[in-house]
């Protein structure tokens, strides 16, 4: 009952336009004035929505209050099966007569267990809109693809809509740390406030669970990657649990990652390996008490033997033997088990790039049918710009499953736009060549192309306690686009971004227009003033500013200098044959249009090449010329950006145009940064002057490199 009146009572604050503080994300219900909303307006009166299980009352706590609000008009609720004409009804042929009586069973059955259709109907001679699903959270995602339909599209008479989400699993790995911090987290501390749990519940978690479900993301591993073996003590796992009761009406089962040595930590066995019975013993155990609390428990993801995270390896085993252990312990309950396929510990002279695929492809079919093998998008590290990770369709008998990430570690924190579903776009739909042209990342991890049964998708959170969710207004969208390539990995980044601009910031046609230009060119400036050309790992040690002359770290691979390769003879990482060759992890003809200079793309060039200074791009322009122009045409953006912004004050809300107004001037600020520092170090080595179309540094190379971690002039260096 209290879940319902919080979400209540956020919907209806929707209808009384409290300030813009962004807390409201894209489920803004304030009352449309163009002439799309008069047609809503006449053809809904009222909701029926029967059924009094906690998502179907979900349903009618969003639906009410939202129309009410969108519509400038009461809408009367109604759980008996009463129709007139104007009436929406919402439910399942078991919640719903209208519903059953309209004989939708073949319908429903393609759009399976999560899908749902939104149809205008006429039953007993009345003109009604029908949203029908199979399950009640079917019917919940209904209800937010119709706000969605009302918040974006004009009014039809006619509709028509059968939808299906086409990933099995749509997760958002959280990075939360127990103490409330966030690994790589830029919107303030976790969500979760563990340390409250379970006595008091923040009611934002309510607001969480919808958010999500609006977009039908449907899973929330809540713990950090690099986990705290105290996650699995009954004292978190009833934190776990609590929350876990929250989300449950909206569909989002929770998740854990457990640490691989914790049968040592919390038990004090003598081993975690996983042939050890006592072990896998351990697990099971481990296991039924976690499924005691959370019955619908949805598994674990797991990190193992990867940047200091113990794993089946600290015990001469293998990662299948380990993630097959796990597996076995979770199958009993149609759990399953992610297991991260970022792994890389390398020898001297190796190329991380490479690692993981050399590690993992030798256990292709060796995993059980409940793993899944969460691989990053790109072989390195969710750099602005990587080609695709050489997994993705190289592991034919292993089911695969990307993991991307929404929280900018490498594009600017929350202080910089960088809307990524162009960059999720570009990996989607990059060749594989597995079984010929056509072979894509998506066919790959849909399971079209190797007929994967489980299939799945995660992204890394960029969300936190701060008011607004993720820090810059603008990075919403990027939680908002990974949720709905989640459910259609095929939609275009243009489409994704047009629907949240006009769900989230305003209608005006001309300003969504030029949002929506701004947004879909905003990777590629960060790109180009960041690691322009295939660049990768320039940044400094918070993953903030600039670093590539390098920093004191613990292993060589962690060090810009390992990727750039900069010298008198030229820049970049040759990962053909007369370098690494990770390039033959890539099926032909791939392979050999990175491995050939003259054919590989000026975007991934310094990613597989290490290219001579005065080498002749195909702009006619020689490399040391073309860096320069990229990272000046990424700082441009930048103040071009700016200025675009500030002609749309007055069309968004002040609050939130001021607020982006001032993210945008130190966006500027460390273009400019990048670019200095990027271009007066490498010019130690190109002994190049500018080209004239690129704005001269105004300082030195040490003053760049005197500024501290965040670009701030004159502090000590951390
Ligand atoms: C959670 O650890 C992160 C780490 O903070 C990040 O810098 C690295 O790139 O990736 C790791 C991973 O993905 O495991």
């Amino acid at each position: 009952m209290s879940i319902c009146f919080a979400v209540l009572l956020f919907a209806v604050s929707g209808v009384r336009a409290p300030a813009e503080d962004g807390y409201r994300l894209w489920m803004r219900y304030d009352t449309l004035a163009d002439a799309n909303a008069q047609a809503w307006r006449s053809s809904i009166n009222t909701v029926v929505i029967p059924g009094d299980s906690p998502t179907m009352r979900a349903i009618l706590a969003e639906l009410v209050p939202a129309l009410s609000g969108l519509l400038g008009k009461s809408i009367a609720a109604s759980a008996n099966n009463t129709l007139a004409d104007g009436t929406l009804v919402v439910g399942t042929p078991s919640t719903s007569s209208a519903i059953a009586s309209l004989q939708l069973r073949d319908a429903l059955a393609k759009v399976g267990d999560e899908g749902f259709l939104i149809r205008s109907e006429k039953i007993d001679g009345r003109s009604v809109t029908v949203i029908a699903a199979s399950t009640e959270l079917g019917a919940l995602y209904g209800a937010f693809h119709f706000l969605r339909l009302v918040q974006t599209q004009p009014a039809s008479g006619n509709l028509n809509i059968s939808e299906k989400p086409r990933f099995l699993f749509r997760l958002l790995n959280h990075w939360d740390n127990l103490d409330g911090s966030i690994e790589r987290g830029y919107a303030g501390q976790s969500l979760w406030k563990w340390n409250e749990l379970p006595g008091t519940i923040d009611p934002r978690l309510t607001d969480y669970a919808r958010a999500s479900a609006s977009l039908g993301i449907n899973g929330a591993v809540l713990n950090n990657v690099n986990a705290d073996a105290k996650s699995l003590t009954p004292e978190y796992l009833r934190k776990a649990a609590a929350i876990a009761d929250v989300f449950r009406p909206y569909g989002v089962r929770v998740y854990l990652v457990p640490r691989f040595s914790a049968p040592i930590e919390i038990d004090g066995l003598e081993t975690a390996d996983p042939l050890d019975p006592k072990v896998a013993a351990w697990w099971k155990a481990k296991t039924d008490e976690i499924y005691k609390l959370i019955p619908d428990f949805g598994g674990y993801l797991v990190k193992a033997n990867s940047e200091g995270q113990p794993g089946p390896m600290t015990y001469g085993r293998t990662h299948a033997d380990g993630a097959n252990m796990l597996a076995a312990a979770v199958a009993r309950y149609g759990g399953i088990v992610m297991w991260r396929a970022f792994i890389y510990d390398p020898v001297p002279g190796s190329d991380r790039a490479a690692e993981a695929y050399n590690t993992l492809k030798p256990f292709d079919g060796k995993f059980a049918p409940n793993v899944i093998l969460q691989v990053k998008n790109g072989p390195v590290d969710f750099m602005p710009r990587e080609p695709f990770h050489p997994i993705f369709g190289s592991m034919p008998h292993t089911q695969v499953m990307p993991e991307v990430q929404i929280t900018q570690e490498y594009l600017g924190h929350s202080n910089s736009i960088a809307f990524l579903a162009t960059m999720w776009r570009e990996f989607l739909d990059s060749d594989t060549y597995a079984k010929g042209p056509g072979s894509t990342v998506t066919r790959v991890v849909d399971g079209r192309l190797y007929g994967q049964t489980l299939t799945a998708i995660a992204g890394v959170a960029n969300t936190g306690d701060d008011r607004n969710w993720t820090g810059h207004h603008l990075a919403q969208a990027n939680w908002f686009a990974y949720g709905r390539l989640a459910w259609n990995p095929d939609m275009s980044a243009r489409e994704i971004a047009d629907e949240w601009t006009e769900m989230t910031l305003t209608h005006d046609r001309k300003s969504v227009d030029e949002i929506v230009r701004l947004l879909l060119e905003s990777r590629e400036a960060v790109v180009n003033y960041e690691m322009p050309l295939g660049l990768a790992h320039l940044m400094d040690n918070p993953h903030y500013g600039p670093g590539p002359w390098g920093y004191p770290v613990a292993r060589p691979d962690w060090s810009p200098v390992y990727y750039h390769r900069a010298a008198n003879d030229g820049i970049g990482f040759d990962r053909t044959a007369t370098g690494t060759n990770a390039v033959a992890q890539y099926h032909e003809p791939l392979r050999s249009r990175y491995a050939d200079l003259s054919t590989c793309p000026d975007d991934m060039l310094l990613w597989f090449h290490h290219v001579p200074w005065t080498y002749k791009m195909r702009s006619g322009r020689t490399l040391w010329d073309e860096l320069c122009l990229r990272y000046q045409r990424g700082v441009d953006w930048t103040g071009d950006a700016r200025k675009r912004w500030d002609a749309l004050a007055g069309i968004i809300d002040a609050e939130r145009h001021t607020a982006v107004a001032r993210k945008l001037v130190i966006q500027q600020r460390d273009a400019k940064w990048w670019r200095d520092a990027g271009l007066l170090y490498f010019q130690t080595f190109s002994k190049q002057p500018f080209p004239a179309d690129v704005d001269q540094p105004t300082r030195t190379l040490d003053e760049v490199k005197a500024l501290d971690d965040y670009g701030h002039p004159q502090k000590a260096k951390k």
